[in-house]
């Protein structure tokens, strides 16, 4: 029988382990993958497949990366949703005296990504941990690169939307009863799931004093949020089990409240287009491409975060606001910060690399380089004429002590790789400093043996030599052996047709000294970089705090620059549920267009009378623009942000909800309608009065009478019991007659002007409600074929005829659902008098079928819900259609 060659057993003893990984198995100068690993890995990086004897009749799948080119394969591997588990030497082959001991030092998967170029520097790499514990969730979760951890507890239906908030790259999770849930945002979100990782929740805490110390530990009181506990030790577990190589501590736990920031739902993210655009998931398109100016990586990072998670504290914003607006009215200010930030390096992933001792000794004069920036920042910030900018100088130490560590220790430009020397100053350390001139003066050295010698023998052609099997030697021509006499402490080491080599005691004592010392050299050069690589680490919460400044200046500063260039204007916050946008714009599509060709709009709000906005208008005339451009304004005044419009006052809202378009990738395997009305459903069950609601044209996925009584329903459910500001885009013109009903409800439309069969987009909006579509019209404009907009012309003609019949069945439909709920009176009266109406006209019309106008007068609408009438009476309308009469 055959059997496995003893690499190929190897291979297999290691990959049980990492069943969920694929093996990267160093082999020399590759990473090779076998089997099932080399199989994908070669679909997916689109390189050969090839086999390998493994000892069995067929060959093994292999397939493989060089190791010096592997991060660009394995950067690829993550993005597409696997894990790798990096297989190295782990101990000599000639200590093992056999096979080479290979074990798995690392995983990389996408939450533990710590290379430089297999990061996105502007994006947190959150690695998350979720522990559910009966209702109560201990969320935690750290950016590995830079040793943060943050940590919360959350109630569990609050999940989804703490995740889409955080925005993890990866997660993990102790209770496989999640799974469907976090399968599902995960894959809208690009998350990485590590399904079944509940083995690395335990009771048992030794792993927080691993990476943290026990008294930092008892500050944070654990003890009384376990949920948070146990997320924390399955965070660190993971960490520990993945990151071998890892040893050094982890920085900062920050509690924090999810309750201090406004909720934004996963859908609402999506639909605003918040930091990536919905079809290609570009950031170029989104609100954070047109907010970020910022001049450094953490800068860049912290404005996502802002815009992720808005703040709802009026102090808290207005904070930020009056920042801004210090460095927007201040040209130079700006100015001269900005040229500052241009030079600074991405402090806080140069702390993780000092954490994790991988920080090198270029990223090291890196780390100086940006230290030397900071008095400038900090002068510029105290002799600029403020009021508060100048208070951040208390978050700017100047770190000189760190600062003159490394300058007077490392060279301006050190090699990058610790173990090739050329990094330490020679002024900094004697040692070095007579090893390099030994170095350096070695060949002088020689020079003057060699010299001496030829005076001491007299032998003029004497000469000193070098090759590498036995170093430097002395060698003398034949002629001159015979000639002239040689001293007695040469020793012979060669003889050469014509000449003969010696060596002497002297020049071999010499020669260790020159040769030991480039060796001795980069020893003492690695030390004493470890060194002070070890004090700077101690100072590393004195940096971060830096870092954390530098990049909230940079947020503050870009925000300024951006509400500068593009005339934006300070909004101003009040909690009286009060909105009143005037000549409001859309931050991106203006930013595409240009702010002359965006027609402003007003928006006016509240929660009496002016509490729903039911917009009408013809297709491409402008609503979702409008509807989104006020939630973008409102949500850029709870970031901090300047806003596009020429006066703004925002209410404090908790929560943005937005139904905007059809997220047809949101579906999943779900119908369009069944998506729009789970997200419905999602905002009517969790809107607060204090929430802002946007709504486009809900109820046009399904027949138009269910749409319709749907959208109608919808709106008079969120004006009686929920009363939050709401603006409802709609076709159904219908919906307009709800402004009469409902004190709250106001109808705008969007503004066109007829000239002949075209129409012009004025993109105004105004009071009243629009009566047409112009649907045909703008199919027109999309180049439908002529035959088909003659034809859409002739069946509208038709529909329009039957059109009132249709608007009367909508209103007793309406009125009936009202009356049934509410028991009032007046709506009763109204109800009959509609119903006669109805009887009336019907009457009056030729039907013959006497079965129709019998089920007519059957029909008991009272008892029917509104969807049931509407289907009921659309029923019997088409029955009539059908048999060819004309109904009025
Ligand atoms: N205020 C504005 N100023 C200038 N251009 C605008 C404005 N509003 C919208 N537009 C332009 O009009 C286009 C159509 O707008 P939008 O999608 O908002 O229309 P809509 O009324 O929602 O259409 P539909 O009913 O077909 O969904 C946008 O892509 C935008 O370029």
């Amino acid at each position: 029988m055959k059997k496995l060659t003893p690499m190929m057993k190897q291979y297999f003893e290691i990959k049980k382990n990492y069943e969920d990984s694929i093996l990267f198995f160093r082999l020399g100068d590759f990473y090779e993958m076998f089997f099932e690993d080399a199989i994908v890995a070669s679909r997916v990086l689109e390189i050969a497949l090839t086999g390998k004897n493994c000892g069995l009749e067929e060959r093994a799948p292999m397939c493989g990366v060089p190791y010096h080119s592997s991060n660009s394969y394995i950067s690829k591997l993550i993005e597409n949703g696997y894990k790798v588990a990096i297989c190295e030497q782990v101990e000599d082959a000639s200590a093992s005296k056999g096979l080479v001991k290979r074990d798995v030092v690392r995983i990389i998967s996408p939450g533990t990504v710590m290379e430089e170029n297999l990061l996105d520097n502007k994006k947190n790499n959150y690695l998350m941990s979720i522990y559910v514990d009966n209702n109560k969730v201990g969320i935690s979760y750290v950016d590995i690169t830079t040793g943060d951890f943050y940590a919360t507890s959350i109630e569990e239906n609050n999940l989804v939307e703490e995740i889409a908030k955080i925005q993890p790259k990866e997660i993990i999770y102790n209770d496989n009863s999640l799974s469907e849930k976090l399968e599902k945002i995960s894959i809208l979100n690009n998350i990485f799931l590590n399904k079944e990782s509940n083995y690395y929740y335990s009771l048992d805490e030794d792993i927080l004093y691993k990476y943290f110390s026990k008294e930092y530990i008892e500050n944070l009181r654990l003890s009384d949020i376990l949920e948070v506990k146990y997320s924390l030790i399955g965070l660190l577990n993971y960490i520990f089990n993945t990151q071998k190589q890892i040893t050094s501590n982890l920085n900062n736990i920050s509690m924090y409240n999810s309750k201090d920031y406004m909720s934004i739902d996963m859908f609402t993210r999506v639909n605003l287009e918040l930091t990536e655009t919905l079809r290609s998931k570009q950031k170029k398109g989104s609100l954070l491409y047109v907010l970020d100016k910022t001049n450094t990586a953490m800068g860049g990072r912290l404005l996502r975060k802002w815009i992720e998670q808005p703040l709802i504290n009026k102090e808290k914003i207005e904070e930020r606001l009056n920042l801004i607006e210090e460095i927007k009215d201040n040209f130079t200010l700006r100015e001269d910060i900005c040229e500052e930030l241009k030079n600074i390096y991405d402090i806080e992933r140069l702390c993780g690399k000092l954490a994790f001792e991988k920080i090198n000794p270029k990223e090291m004069v890196s780390l100086k380089e940006s230290i030397e920036k900071i008095p400038n920042i900090k002068n510029i910030l105290l002799n600029s004429d403020t009021k508060y900018i100048k208070n951040l100088i208390n978050g700017l130490d100047e770190l000189k002590d760190i600062y003159l560590l490394i300058d007077n220790s490392l060279l301006e430009e050190p090699s990058i790789t610790l173990k090739d020397g050329n990094i330490i100053k020679s002024s900094f350390d004697e040692r070095i400093k007579t090893l390099r001139e030994l170095s350096t003066n070695g060949t002088y050295l020689i020079k003057n043996i060699e010299n001496r010698e030829k005076e001491r023998t007299g032998i003029k052609s004497l000469k000193i030599g070098f090759n590498k099997v036995f170093g430097y030697y002395i060698e003398i021509t034949k002629a001159n052996l015979k000639q002239f006499e040689i001293p007695n402490n040469y020793i012979r080491k060669q003889t050469l047709s014509n000449a003969e080599r010696f060596i002497t005691d002297e020049l071999k004592e010499i020669e260790e000294k020159i040769l030991n010392a480039e060796e001795k050299i980069k020893d003492l050069e690695y030390e004493l970089f470890v060194d002070i690589r070890n004090k700077v680490y101690k100072n590393i919460d004195r940096i971060q705090k830096v870092a954390k400044t530098i990049a909230y200046i940079d947020v503050l500063t870009s925000l300024a620059k951006v509400a500068y260039e593009n005339n934006y204007c300070k909004p101003s916050i009040n909690t009286s549920g009060e909105l009143n946008i005037i000549d409001g714009r859309h931050p991106v599509v203006e930013s595409i267009i240009g702010e002359e060709n965006f027609v402003p709009n007003d928006i006016k709000l509240n929660t009496g009378d002016f509490k729903i906005g039911i917009i009408t208008g013809p297709n491409m005339a402008g609503k979702s623009t409008y509807m989104r451009q006020v939630s973008l304004i409102s949500l850029l005044a709870h970031i901090g942000s300047f806003v596009p419009a020429e006066s703004a006052d925002i209410p404090i809202v908790d929560r943005i909800f937005t139904r905007v378009g059809a997220s047809d990738d949101l579906s999943q395997g779900q119908s369009t309608f069944m998506v729009e009305m789970t997200e419905v459903s999602h905002i009517l069950k969790n809107a607060t009065k204090n929430s802002l609601v946007i709504l486009d044209e809900i109820g046009r996925g399904t027949s138009t009478f269910d749409g319709l009584s749907l959208a109608w329903a919808i709106v008079e459910y969120i004006n009686e019991k929920i009363g939050c500001k709401t603006l409802f885009a709609t076709h159904y013109h219908e919906l307009t007659e709800l402004e009469d009903k409902f004190k709250g409800i106001k109808n705008y439309c969007v503004a066109v002007e007829e000239r002949g069969e075209d129409i012009i987009f004025l993109r105004k909006i105004i009071r009243g409600g629009a009566d047409q579509s112009y649907g045909i019209h703008v199919a027109k404009l999309a180049d439908l074929p002529f035959e088909v907009i003659k034809r859409a012309n002739e069946i509208l003609k038709d529909l329009e005829k039957n059109d009132i019949v249709n608007k009367n069945i909508c209103s007793e439909a309406a009125i009936t659902y009202q009356s049934s709920s509410n028991e009032n009176k007046e709506l009763k009266q109204e109800l009959v008098k509609e119903k006669n109406d109805l009887d009336e006209q019907l009457s009056f019309s030729n039907i013959e079928k006497e079965s129709i106008l019998k089920e007519i007068k059957l029909l008991n609408i009272i008892n029917m819900t509104p969807i049931e009438a509407m289907n009921a009476l659309y029923n019997i309308q088409n029955k009539v259609k059908s048999i060819g009469d004309d109904v009025l």
